[in-house]
Formats: C-alpha cells, structure tokens, sequence
C-alpha cells in the first residue's frame, strides 16, 4: 500500500484519488468502463500528462503529441518494454526466462522477411486461397444461400496457416496440432498473465507449448542441418526458420530450444494481432455493405481473381482504397484504451520538463488520440476511404501505370505509415518490424475475401460490438457474419 501510494507521482493531476483506499475503489470501478474513464480523464486534462489507477497499479497516461514522441524514442534501459510485458503478462513464469532474453527473431523480421516479401508472396496467397477453400468453403457447403460463420475462429484458423506457411512452410503449417499451438499461445498467455502472479509455473506446466513448439521443430532443423552444415550459404529453404537459424548467435544457429522459442515468440506477435484486425475489418464490411462494391471494383482493377498465382506485392499496393479502409478500421477499433505499455526502470524527463521515477508504468492513451477532433475529422463516423482520399488527390488511382504509392509524404497516410496520431503499429524504437508482413497479409486475405463473397450482418447494419477487458479491447468473439459465395 504504501509503494502504491508513493508511486502514484503525485505532482501529476489524477481524477478521484483523496488516498489509498480511495484509488483502489477508483480503479475498481473504472475497470469496468476503463476506455470511458481514461476518455473523461483525456477531455478534462487536455494534453497534460495525468495518471490513471488501475487495479494492480498507477498508470501514468501519454497523450499530446510531444510527449508521446519523448515516450516511443526513450531508450530501453530508461522506459522499458520488455519489463513491463513481464510485470503484465509473468513471461518469465508463463514460458520461461528464454522467450524474453533472446531477441534475435527481431532481426530476422526486420532484414529477411522484409526483403522478401515479394518473393514469398506466392506462398502466401496460395495458403490464403487453399484457406479460405479449406476452412470456409467447407462451413458454406456448395450452394449459394447466405450461411452463418464463427468469423474470429474462422479467419484465425486461416491467418495462422498463412502466416506459418512463410514461417515454417509445408506441411508443418498445416498440422492442427501445430495450428493450435501456434494460434492459441498468445491468448493463453494474455488470459493468464494477470493471474499467474498468483499460479507460479503451474501455466508452463499446463501447456507445455515450449516442448509441443519443440517436438514439431526439432525433425525440421535435424534435417535441414543435415542439408546444409551451415545456414548461411543459401540452401536452405526461404522461409522464417532458416531466417532465424541466420540472425541467431553463432552456438544456437540449430538449437531446437533456443529456435522453438523464437518460433513461438514471432507467433506470438503475428498471429492474434493480425487475426483481430482481419475480424475487425470483416464487421466493418459486413454492417457497411456499401463498401463491397468500392473495394470490389478496386480488387479487379489491380489484381485477377481467376489466377491468384499472378498477384504481386506491387499490385497489392495499388489497392489504395483497400489499404485506407484497414487503416480506418485500426483506428477506430483494436487498440487499447491503454497501449504500448512501458515501464521506467530509470528516471525518466518529458521534454516538457515533467519526471517520472523509476517503478512507474506509462502507457499511450491510443483511443483517445485515435478518437481525436483536433486530429481527425469527424473522428466518430467510420470514413474507409478517409486515408485514400488523401492519396488519390495527388494520383489517380484510374491510371494505374502512372500510380505511384510512394510519391511525397503518402507514407503517412498509408496502412503502415505511423506517427504519434496513429500508434496502431506503434512507433519509435519499438515500432512493428512486421507491419509491411500485416499488410500483405491482410490485404490478400481481404482481397480474395471480396472478390469470392458477399457478407452481412446478422441484423443488417448493426456491428458486432467490440468486447472489453478493462482497457482493452478485442473484436467479438462469437459473432457470426453471413457468407454467400458470389456469383
Ligand atoms: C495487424 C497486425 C499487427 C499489429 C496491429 C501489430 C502491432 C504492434 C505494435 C503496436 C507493436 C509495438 C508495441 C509497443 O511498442 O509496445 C508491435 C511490435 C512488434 N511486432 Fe507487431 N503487429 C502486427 C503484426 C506483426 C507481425 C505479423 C509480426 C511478425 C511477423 C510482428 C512482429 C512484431 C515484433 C517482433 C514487435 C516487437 C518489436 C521490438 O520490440 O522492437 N507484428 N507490433
């Protein structure tokens, strides 16, 4: 109780807090409506720095631009983000000390994968389209009628499969047991995290993913290291496990171990995140309906849906209105209330003078900027086309030979362009290494999804409204979207 009150930084303003006692039945009660809390809070501060109680700490709250600047530029050693992922989620107990020690797979994700996205782009869509045939034709049956399908289960299952396919290629990304690790690893873990104060290391014990990672991996590199005594002269296959056996240091190049765990880590940052914009974005399309025929007609103007195999990373980026309306989608839904959470384990200044001592967690206040009328423009109504209206001024998206995605600052205004304004993918020394993946990904998967089907809600119109866990938010879980193939 008493570190609790001496970290709340008192020289910062907090709604509510009289005392200790008080701040605890504040963050009790704000838990249930934390986003509306933390709104409040923004619209009473302006930009101000304020702190924030929740149950098991203070929060201090980013939200003015500058200040979020200071905050996504402090280096590691000052606001950290690996100390506070273990204070949130007991890494170190849910998978052991490995899985946050070792960081190599950020330097496979940011040179080898972004290198090569145009070349494992064929396998890529070849699984996004063996997906969607397996695992959503198979619930449509072969009618035409309107039926209804579990979208987040759905679109996980295949999202995970295609992603695995550039990660650890045929037949492994196919294997349910393998699927199942792989997708429910990171909700495991961000269910139990909070609890495993309490657990200790009965989660590791439980779920053994470690070992089940281990057991599928272990056949691969036993027979890769056979193929090639060393990972680095190009023999090897082109996909994230050779990538890692690259980037990793010179005594785990094929350590099953050590691999597994990047494995499961690069999983564990993919998967879940990518599958929750996708299910995002289906709600969106299917309660605005309006949009299918915008984002239909642009799908076969860059891309031919009877040959798959001919789509490139290019034409992909030419779909502008395709990458406005996921942007949106981002900004409007997924983030939490509370994002990108860090935790000072040195003393840290705000450059406008403001201090935060060591032991103290900061987050950005994401929605709210997200949600910003100084920022955006009429920042409650759903616009999908408010990022490519932009672009479109400049080019016109009729003439796609002389279109040119990366004139001037477009960058900004794309899917993966961030800024303190839009911290879907964060920004600054962390910044998502695997947002330009994210992005192919997600608009193969929509683009085929499109030019194959029409999609409604179940009560036309009305989105599946997100699900709440304190501050964050997640698409719901067990809405059902109407599936009809197109004619
Ligand atoms: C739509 C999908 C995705 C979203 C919304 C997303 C979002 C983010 C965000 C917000 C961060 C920064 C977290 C922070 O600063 O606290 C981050 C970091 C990271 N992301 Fe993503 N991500 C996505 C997909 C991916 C994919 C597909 C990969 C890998 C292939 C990936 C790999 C990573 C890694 C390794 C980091 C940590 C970087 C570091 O510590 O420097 N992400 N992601």
């Amino acid at each position: 109780l008493y570190e609790r009150g001496r970290r709340k930084q008192l020289e910062l303003p907090s709604l509510g807090f009289k005392g200790i006692w008080d701040s605890y039945l504040n963050s009790v009660t704000d838990a249930f409506r934390a986003n509306a809390a933390i709104q409040e809070r923004c619209r009473k501060y302006g930009d101000k720095l304020f702190t924030f109680a929740q149950v098991g700490q203070w929060v201090v709250v980013v939200k003015a631009k500058e200040h979020v600047k200071d905050f996504y530029n402090a280096p590691e050693d000052v606001l950290s983000m690996e100390v506070a992922a273990e204070e949130l989620l007991q890494l170190h107990h849910l998978v052991g000390r490995q899985f946050c020690d070792e960081t190599y797979h950020i330097a496979a994700i940011k040179t080898s994968l972004n290198q090569n996205l145009a070349d494992i782009l064929p396998n890529l869509v070849d699984e996004v389209v063996c997906g969607y045939i397996d695992v959503l034709d198979s619930q449509l049956g072969s009618g035409h009628d309107w039926k209804p399908v579990r979208a987040l289960d759905t679109f996980t299952r295949i999202i995970c499969r295609s992603s695995n396919r550039v990660f650890v290629g045929l037949p492994l990304c196919r294997n349910e047991d393998y699927c199942q690790l792989a997708s429910q690893f990171s909700s495991n873990v961000l269910f139990c995290g909070p609890m495993v104060k309490l657990a200790g290391r009965l989660f590791q014990t439980i779920f053994r993913h470690h070992q089940r990672m281990l057991k599928h991996l272990e056949p691969l590199i036993t027979e890769r290291r056979k193929r090639s005594p060393k990972p680095h002269d190009g023999t090897l296959e082109n996909d994230m496990l050779a990538w890692l056996m690259d980037c990793a240091p010179a005594d785990r190049e094929y350590s099953p171990e050590s691999l597994a765990m990047r494995m499961l880590n690069v999983n564990f940052v993919a998967i879940h995140t990518t599958s929750k914009t996708f299910t995002h974005a289906l709600y969106h399309l299917a309660s605005k309906p309006c949009y299918i025929p915008i984002l239909r007609a642009e799908a076969e103007k860059c891309v031919d849906k009877s040959d798959p195999t001919t789509w490139t990373k290019e034409a992909l980026g030419r779909c502008v209105r395709l990458d406005s309306f996921l942007k949106e989608c981002q900004r409007l839904n997924g983030m939490g209330a509370l994002w990108m959470p860090r935790m000072a384990v040195d003393h840290f200044t705000f450059s406008d003078g403001t201090k935060i001592s060591p032991g103290t967690f900061v987050a950005t206040a994401a929605t709210a900027i997200h949600e910003d009328a100084e920022i955006y423009e009429r920042p409650l109504d759903f616009d999908g086309l408010r990022f490519s209206a932009v672009r479109e001024q400049r080019n016109d998206p009729n003439d796609l030979d002389t279109f040119e995605p990366d004139s001037d600052d477009d960058w900004k205004h794309r899917l993966t362009g961030t800024s303190p304004h839009c911290l879907s993918f964060g920004g600054g020394r962390h910044i998502c290494p695997g947002r330009f993946f994210a992005s192919l990904e997600l608009k193969c998967m929509v683009a085929y999804l499109i030019l194959h089907y029409d999609v409604k809600t179940q009560i036309e119109g009305k989105r599946p409204p997100d699900e709440w866990f304190g501050p964050t938010s997640h698409p719901a879980s067990n809405a059902e979207i109407l599936f009809r193939r197109v004619q």
